[in-house]
């Protein structure tokens, strides 16, 4: 059977009125088509799941973008209005899911929002809104537009030569998407900034110390992840990963019993 991925949701009301955990199907292809693995979106909401249970359940994790920030009570700071809107649920599973599987060597993956909890999860703290840092460029994506507009590719990443990044992609520098207005002001001690936009932004990032897959990018490589030379690679290497969890979990079981 392949691994199985969970998905972490986001908080919609659909027609204003129904209340909902989802994700873009963007994040369920991508896992399916192109890590191999089979997608389960979970609902972020502590109140009907337990990390425990994730963990158990799960063979990685992918955690994705969401449009509400991450609350600056997660990395000492005070609210203010340039932080906007929260989901406070999705705080409460994704950090305490994030830290445990890194610590386990479970797979994990995390994209725009999800990188950004990645980040905190791990001691980092957030700018509110980059582009009002003195030197820094516009990473929202256009107000209007298509989709592919929207999803265009934006700008250049800088990878460490030698990094896990540069090597997954085959070079040092690689073109992506650019949809966030928040981004990481100063990294925790174990978050290995290894890819920066030209205005110095952080765009891709590692744990150090980590025994397992844990890799998290600020851009969206589940668009066009099939044909993407960037994002097809990173899916794949997760998928890699996944299969090496549930193949240990299935070696250790046999043994138990
Ligand atoms: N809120 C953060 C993260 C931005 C992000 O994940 N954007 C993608 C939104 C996709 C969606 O709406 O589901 C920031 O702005 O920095």
């Amino acid at each position: 059977m392949r691994p199985i991925v969970g998905i972490i949701s986001n908080h919609y009301m659909i027609n204003d009125q129904y209340p909902a955990h989802a994700n873009g199907s963007m994040n369920t292809e991508a896992v399916s088509h192109v890590s191999g693995a089979i997608p389960l979106t979970f609902p972020a909401d502590p109140s009907v799941v337990a990390v425990d249970e994730l963990l158990e359940v799960f063979d990685g994790f992918l955690f994705t973008g969401g449009r509400p920030n991450v609350h600056p009570e997660e990395y000492g700071e005070a609210e203010t209005e340039a932080h906007g809107t929260f989901d406070r649920n999705r705080d409460r599973v994704a950090l305490p899911l994030i830290r445990a599987a890194v610590d386990r060597g479970q797979p994990v993956l995390g994209i725009c929002r999800g990188f950004q909890e990645v980040a905190v999860a791990f001691g980092s703290t957030l700018h509110p809104e980059i582009r009002d840092l003195p030197g820094r460029d516009n990473h929202r994506m256009p107000p209007d537009g298509t989709l592919e507009e929207k999803f265009a590719l934006r700008h250049p990443v800088r990878l460490t030569d030698g990094g896990p990044f540069a090597r997954l992609m085959g070079g040092t520098e690689v073109q992506t998407n650019s949809l966030h207005g928040q981004g990481i002001d100063v990294a925790g001690p174990r978050v290995r900034i290894d890819g920066t936009a030209p205005d110095g932004t952080a765009e891709a990032i590692w744990i150090e110390g980590a025994t397992g897959f844990v890799l998290a990018v600020q851009w969206h490589p589940e668009y066009n992840a099939g044909d993407d030379p960037v994002s097809r690679p990173l899916f794949e290497a997760f998928g890699e990963a996944c299969r090496t969890w549930r193949a240990g979990r299935a070696q250790a079981m046999r043994r138990a019993g």
